[in-house]
């Protein structure tokens, strides 16, 4: 079986499997499943100890049934043991045609659960265009804004929507930083044909985070080219960034000009008439139970950031109603809110992810080369979760940056740490004051 392959049947199969379970389900247990391999009618996956046994038994059918989605009759699941093959060693048994979780769409991020508003009505129209006539409306189409408004949102969209009514075209969606670290192991693997292949084959490239290709010399290079091959063969290409073309002076002058030739449109913070819609519908698809509407009425208007601060603090009223048999009424949502997002708001900027590491050092009283090591041992693994989270949320920083800054830790086990503290949150009241205490002091600094 080739490379693409794998990567394919995987990727179908994530897909499969996401749609066939709600989304605490999902998030809480199959999504901490890795890919290993497809052997022959088998796909192996693994996952920890907790993950396997409960997966096995209570998911086995739904497994085996979306594997014979994608492979046809007869086809099984296995799940393996990642001791066999540490997920950060990647070089002994995890195939390189691994997609990096970045490229894997989440097949819940689509149009339709995308809530229109001013700020981003543009947007939307504009990616939606592309999504049903790639290469013809506008190429390149080019999504700018600050963190957390929704441009990894129409990305996805726009891929899944492709991939479903495209007639058999052919989406892949990327981060600058996943097309980056792609490019270095093809170089020294010595696999450049196999990796022109995947980018330039393609009809619709989208790739994230294009500001973090500034200052990389060779790989921006190598994208300008991926870039002008598809371009001139008609391909569609969508590129999102924190700001716009012209702002991003690290960048070359020919690349720029190729980004702002198309359309270049931006996301705004949206307003509080979209944020109540988003939150309305986040508590109706979530099944979180019952919220009184008073409290979405305070949250959205608390919450004006953007979008992932919203959602996480919707979570954290849910998750503090539950913990505490509360009903979730305006009160509480007042009372967990309180101090807390007035302060972040008024903070000059956003904590640093160093920043947010010491606080987490000083709040569970672990030492910063703990914090930084691979130990396991407690308190250290759980002040290191709650950090990465905390990071995740208040910085924007992309989830291989956040790896990075603790210890090169890879994308996987950030995205873990953050599932892992949401679920502690819900479960267990000293884990929600210790995320609430750490969130409030880095907002009161
Ligand atoms: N208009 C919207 N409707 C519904 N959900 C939204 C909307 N905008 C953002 N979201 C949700 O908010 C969260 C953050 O959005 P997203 O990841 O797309 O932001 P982003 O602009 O790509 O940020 P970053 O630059 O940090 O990657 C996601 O869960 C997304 O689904």
């Amino acid at each position: 079986m080739s490379a693409l392959d794998s990567a394919t049947v995987w990727h179908r199969f994530r897909g499969e499997l996401r749609k066939a379970v709600n989304e605490s389900t999902w998030h809480i247990w199959l999504e901490r499943m890795g890919f290993r391999e497809v052997d022959g009618t088998t796909i192996v996956l693994e996952a920890p100890d907790d993950v396997r046994s409960w997966a096995q038994t209570r998911f086995g059918r739904v497994l085996t049934a979306c594997a014979e989605t994608v492979l046809g009759p007869g086809a099984t699941v296995r799940i393996a043991d990642p001791e066999e093959t540490p997920p950060e060693t990647p070089a002994v048994a995890v195939p390189r045609v691994q997609a990096p979780a970045s490229q894997q769409l989440n097949p819940r991020l689509t149009f339709d659960q995308f809530v229109i508003g001013e700020s981003n009505r543009l947007a939307h129209a504009a990616a939606l265009a592309v999504a049903e006539t790639p290469g013809l409306a506008y190429n390149p189409l080019f999504i700018c804004g600050p963190p957390g408004l929704g441009k990894t949102h129409l990305l996805h969209s726009i891929a899944n929507y492709v991939h479903e009514h495209g007639g058999g075209m052919t989406a892949r969606y990327t981060t600058a930083e996943a097309f980056t670290d792609h490019f270095v192991a093809a170089i020294q693997g010595g696999d450049m044909e196999g990796f022109k292949a995947q980018y330039r084959g393609v009809d619709v490239l989208l790739v994230d985070d294009v500001q973090f290709l500034a200052q990389k010399a060779k790989t921006e290079q190598e994208f300008f080219h991926t870039f002008n091959v598809l371009h001139q063969a008609g391909a569609q290409l969508v590129l999102t960034s924190d700001r716009p073309p012209r702002d991003l002076d690290a960048l070359e002058d020919r690349l720029r000009e190729r980004f702002e030739a198309g359309l270049v449109c931006d996301v705004r913070p949206a307003d509080r008439a979209t944020r109540l819609v988003i939150l309305r519908k986040r508590v109706a698809q979530d099944d979180v139970g019952e919220v009184d509407p008073a409290a979405l009425d305070l949250i959205a208007e608390r919450v004006d950031a953007n979008i992932r601060a919203l959602e996480g603090a919707l979570i954290r009223v849910v998750a503090f109603g539950s913990l505490t048999g509360r009903p979730v009424t305006a009160e509480l949502a007042a009372e967990v809110l309180a101090g807390l997002y007035p302060e972040l708001s008024k903070k000059k900027a956003a904590p640093t992810i160093k920043e947010i590491q010491e606080g987490a050092c000083e709040a569970f009283g672990v030492s910063m080369e703990a914090l930084l090591s691979a130990s396991r041992t407690q308190p250290a693994a759980f002040a290191r979760q709650v950090a990465m989270y905390v990071a995740r949320e208040l910085t924007g920083a992309t989830l291989p940056t956040i790896g990075r800054a603790f210890g090169n830790r890879n994308h996987t086990t950030v995205l873990h740490a953050c599932r892992r503290t949401t679920e502690r949150m819900a479960s267990d009241r000293e884990a929600y004051e210790a995320v609430h205490n750490l969130l409030r002091s880095l907002g009161g600094n």
